[in-house]
């Protein structure tokens, strides 16, 4: 099985890299996995997919941090986020808010097809093109589509994916609340180790 595994930033497979002894480059080919590093939000990740995603792959795994709307779930936490909405691709028209889907423009919404079984909780999550940081955005995202976690690029992932008819898990590490910004309250460390030794050891037991 060939994976390619899909980050935003560096940092966040640092261990990844560190384990699998990898040069520190935004592709890098390897015997058992390849690696992309796409940059962060859903144009940059559309664009690497682009140009590096071909049916040669068997699974697209999406890794990175994310922040909870809900506050039960601790830090540090790793879910499988099995369900992506793009979360602002629509119109408005007043207080409502209209999907592409809605519109009729096609699917905004996303959830994983793979037989792979992953002993991770799983989670819906919305992708964003901003950090989601007022209680009245809050609100409003949990009023209409009741998120558990978001991103930057989870759903664009899931669509490249699609389009190329290629199995997609995207596993996310909780490293904030979705909150007024608070950078202090954030444990991108911990977020960034629990995810890298999930990553090691499915990507161990793959192959
Ligand atoms: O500041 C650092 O040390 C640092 C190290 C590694 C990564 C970062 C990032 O900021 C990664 C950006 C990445 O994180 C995702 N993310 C995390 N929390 C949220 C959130 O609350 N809302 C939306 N996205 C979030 C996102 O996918 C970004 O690509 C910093």
């Amino acid at each position: 099985m060939k994976i390619l595994v899909v980050a935003a930033t560096k940092a966040e497979l640092s261990f990844f890299y560190q384990h699998f002894n990898l040069p520190e480059e935004d592709f890098v080919e390897n015997k058992k996995f390849d690696l992309l590093i796409t940059g962060v939000g859903m144009v940059a990740t559309a664009f690497a997919l682009g140009r590096y995603l071909s049916p040669q792959y068997d699974l697209v795994l999406n890794l990175g941090i994310a922040g909870a709307f809900d506050r039960s779930i601790p830090l540090g936490t790793v879910l499988n986020i099995t369900e992506d909405t793009f979360a602002e691709l629509g119109a408005e028209n007043g207080d409502e808010f209209l999907s592409i889907t809605d519109l009729g423009f096609g699917e905004n919404r996303y959830t994983t097809k793979t037989q792979i079984k992953v002993a991770l909780a799983p989670a819906k999550g919305i992708t964003m093109n901003r950090v989601t940081g007022s209680e009245k955005s809050i609100q409003t995202l949990i009023e209409r589509l009741n998120p558990t976690t978001e991103s930057m690029e989870g759903a664009a992932v899931f669509y490249a994916s699609k389009q190329l008819n290629i199995d997609c898990l995207q596993i996310r590490s909780i490293s904030n609340y979705v909150e007024r910004r608070n950078k202090d309250n954030w444990k991108i460390g911990l977020a960034i180790k629990n995810l890298n030794d999930w990553a090691i050891a499915f990507v161990g037991e793959m192959n």
